[in-house]
């Protein structure tokens, strides 16, 4: 359906995209994760047409929409980063207004209207101001805007980042009925991995300008198939006992998530002896030690050295 064929984008001193490739097929949910700065946002932007690459082409049912941006924008919804509507304005008055920018007829506009507020679960709020809502219902109502013009395409540039638990489940769960109900074909970006592993049949990994890895969930985790990960809580974490661990010359990775910390250790390992003699060297009291396999937050930490949420 859509293809980005060696995407460059220069902004002055950064390369922010760096000869991304990636596809999307009809009725896929695809993920691009990466943490801040790797460059989602702007190969968002030049895959909608709406920033130019410096070099590469983007091709939507194999036409190029560098040249021809509009077979690309009448099937496209994008739900961007920053939330775009009116204050001011109540829901159905943003959705009038967007739906007008968009051409929609008055008439078709109210059926669409209805339909969108069902969806994104507003149809009582639909008379109230969006100043009055919450972070998690500007998110929804401006899902609901990207899909006025039923596009057949949908981005999502991070839709859940800053909004309460409910929200979150709530525009997680529109994206899954969205594409099993309708069809729709959708590329969400995220800094959280389990989101992607929620809902994504296939996911690309970008950091610093680049695609580093891709596949759907079972492949990436295959990435690490040969590698376990061992997780330690502690009563405190010290500098001492994480340093020992991570000069240990088996370890290939350790990094501290919440209160616990991840060892990336070869799957035959049995590692739990060293951990207890490294407790023991440093004064740490354990609090308990599992061995995992490893999660793609784990392969996303192997490949870039980095947390996504860093
Ligand atoms: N208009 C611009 N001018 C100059 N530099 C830019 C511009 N837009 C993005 N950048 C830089 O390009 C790099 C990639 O930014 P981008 O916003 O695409 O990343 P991202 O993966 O979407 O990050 P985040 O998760 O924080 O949104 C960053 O170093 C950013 O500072």
């Amino acid at each position: 359906m859509l293809e980005a064929l060696d995407l460059k984008k220069q902004f002055k001193n950064t390369r922010a995209v760096d000869g991304v490739n990636l596809f999307i097929e009809q009725g896929e949910v695809v993920g691009l994760l990466g943490p801040n700065g790797a460059g989602k946002s702007t190969t968002i932007s030049i895959i909608s047409s709406l920033l130019p690459p410096s070099s590469g082409d983007v091709r939507f049912f194999n036409e190029s929409i560098i040249k021809k941006p509009q077979t690309l924008r009448k099937h496209l919804g994008v739900v961007p980063q920053e939330i775009a509507l009116y204050n001011n304005l109540t829901a159905k008055e943003n959705l009038q207004f967007f739906g007008k920018i968009y051409h929609i007829s008055s008439n078709l506009i109210k059926t669409k209207m209805e339909e969108v507020l069902e969806i994104v679960g507003l149809q009582e709020k639909q008379n109230d101001l969006v100043k009055t809502f919450s972070g998690g219902m500007k998110r929804r109502l401006n899902i609901g805007v990207a899909l006025l013009h039923e596009p057949k395409l949908i981005f999502m540039d991070e839709p859940t980042v800053g909004i309460d638990p409910q929200s979150r489940k709530y525009i997680l769960d529109t994206v899954k009925r969205l594409n099993r109900e309708q069809d729709l074909t959708i590329l969400y970006t995220s800094h959280y991995m389990e989101e992607a592993e929620y809902l994504c049949d296939r996911i690309y990994i970008m950091d610093q300008g680049h695609i580093i890895a891709s596949g759907n969930n079972n492949e990436i985790k295959g990435i690490l198939s040969s590698e376990q990960t061992v997780v330690i809580e502690a009563e405190i974490i010290e500098d001492s006992f994480l340093n020992k661990l991570e000069y240990h010359p088996s370890v290939t990775q350790v990094y501290r998530q919440e209160n616990a910390i991840h060892v990336i250790v070869p799957l035959e390992m049995d590692f739990f002896q060293t951990i207890i003699d490294i407790a023991g060297e440093t004064e740490t009291s354990l609090k308990s030690v599992q061995i995992q396999t490893p999660s793609l937050e784990d392969v996303f930490l192997h490949l870039t050295g980095k947390a996504l949420r860093d």
